[in-house]
């Protein structure tokens, strides 16, 4: 198991040693894990000029997994676009060809009453975002800021989706109900944006190869509401980057907290990169106070999609339950009777719990 390991920016480098330190635990017990350190983002931006320095490319490609911890930074907000950090971020998923995003959001029991939902709304939540992660609004050319003829300026970012793309997601989406629920429902802007037609077109298409699934379609706009009013009348949703990045977010609160929120990033052979869904938090960056679970949680999924080893994530998955189990609350899932850990504690905790 060669897995390439990039801090990032933020929480990114205090989070990810807790997961690096579920790595050398597994390590010690006899998995043949070899990671290696490589910069992206503001991390690579200071190191090599490049958010996406071409050291750390190669590293990724000849590496079979990749551990990111997040990107970013109110220092870099002024950079120019290109040498930001979310570009750094955007394209190592590009190079890596993953296109296929998935972010679970299941609630832990211990941490029902941690929600910003009512208990008996979330109590047992377990669904599947599935979001397009290399092309629509993120990705389209031609974008920027142009100054029209009246003298005004103009910023504009392009929105498409060609049918490949969306043929291949919505394939992972279909086999992902097939070994859940049998519900996928995609999620779309259809009756606005012909980007959104398109899409809802090629996944009606996709359906007929999956007929014991059950598809159905709805706007973003009503997926975000609902979400929070019934969310567990979800399975699989699928859909594109840009309300992928939205929903998932919203998502997260149902589970407590978006430190609580792993994901996957695929390409066609399950060569993969893992991170948690939030970002670099430099907000409380250097304070010792994030929660690392989403990031432990991330390296489970690993072990699970790209190594093919249920085992080991289900071990990793079974440590993080018990470490909630025994009362330890990171700041973002305080609440009242349990028992406030810092980051490394939490790491720690885990270690101990495997
Ligand atoms: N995948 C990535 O690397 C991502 C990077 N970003 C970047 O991160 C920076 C901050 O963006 P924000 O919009 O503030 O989003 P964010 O996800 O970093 O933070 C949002 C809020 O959640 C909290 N939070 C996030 N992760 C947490 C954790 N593990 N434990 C406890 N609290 C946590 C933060 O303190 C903050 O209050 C920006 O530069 C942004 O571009 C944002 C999203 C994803
Ligand atoms: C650069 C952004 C697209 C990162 C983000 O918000 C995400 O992937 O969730
Ligand atoms: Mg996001």
């Amino acid at each position: 198991m060669k897995i390439a390991v990039l801090p990032g920016d933020g929480i990114g480098p205090e989070i990810v040693a807790q997961a690096a330190k579920v790595l050398d635990a597994l390590k010690s017990d006899g998995l043949h894990i070899e990671t290696e350190y490589a910069h992206l983002g503001g991390a690579g931006y200071d190191a090599a000029g490049d958010p996406f320095p071409a050291a750390t490319e190669n590293l990724v490609k000849a590496s079979d997994a990749v551990l990111l911890g997040a990107v970013g930074g109110y220092q870099y907000d002024a950079l120019p676009r290109a040498m930001r950090p979310e570009q750094g971020l955007l394209r190592i998923r590009k190079s890596l060809n993953l296109f296929a995003n998935l972010r679970p959001a299941m609630v832990y029991p211990e941490l029902v009453n941690a929600s910003s939902l009512k208990p008996e709304l979330v109590s047992g939540l377990d669904i599947l975002i599935l979001r397009e992660l290399t092309g629509d609004i993120y990705f389209g050319q031609p974008r920027g800021i142009r100054t029209l003829e009246s003298g005004e300026r103009q910023g504009f970012d392009t929105m498409h989706y060609s049918e490949s793309e969306i043929r291949r997601v919505a394939h992972v989406g279909f086999k992902s109900a097939m070994k859940r629920s049998y519900k996928l429902c995609s999620v779309d802007k259809a009756n606005v944006l012909d980007t959104s037609m398109f899409w809802r077109e090629i996944v009606t298409d996709v359906a007929r190869d999956y007929p014991e699934v059950v598809l159905s379609h709805m706007y973003v706009d009503n997926a975000a509401m609902q979400l929070v009013r019934a969310p567990k009348q979800f399975d699989v949703i699928l859909t594109g980057n840009i309300f992928g990045d939205i929903l998932s977010d919203e998502a997260s609160m149902l589970t407590g907290s978006i430190g609580m929120l792993p994901s996957a990033s695929l390409d066609e052979n399950n060569k993969g990169l893992y991170e948690p869904c939030h970002g670099s938090a430099p907000d409380i960056a250097g304070q010792d106070i994030a929660n690392p679970l989403a990031t432990i949680l991330s390296v489970a999924m690993m072990m699970r999609y790209t190594f093919a080893r249920e085992d080991v994530a289900q071990r990793i998955e079974g440590a993080v339950r018990s470490v909630l189990q025994q009362g330890l609350r990171t700041g973002d899932i305080f609440e009242a009777g349990m028992q406030k850990v810092g980051c490394t504690a939490m790491g720690d905790a885990v270690v101990a719990a495997l």
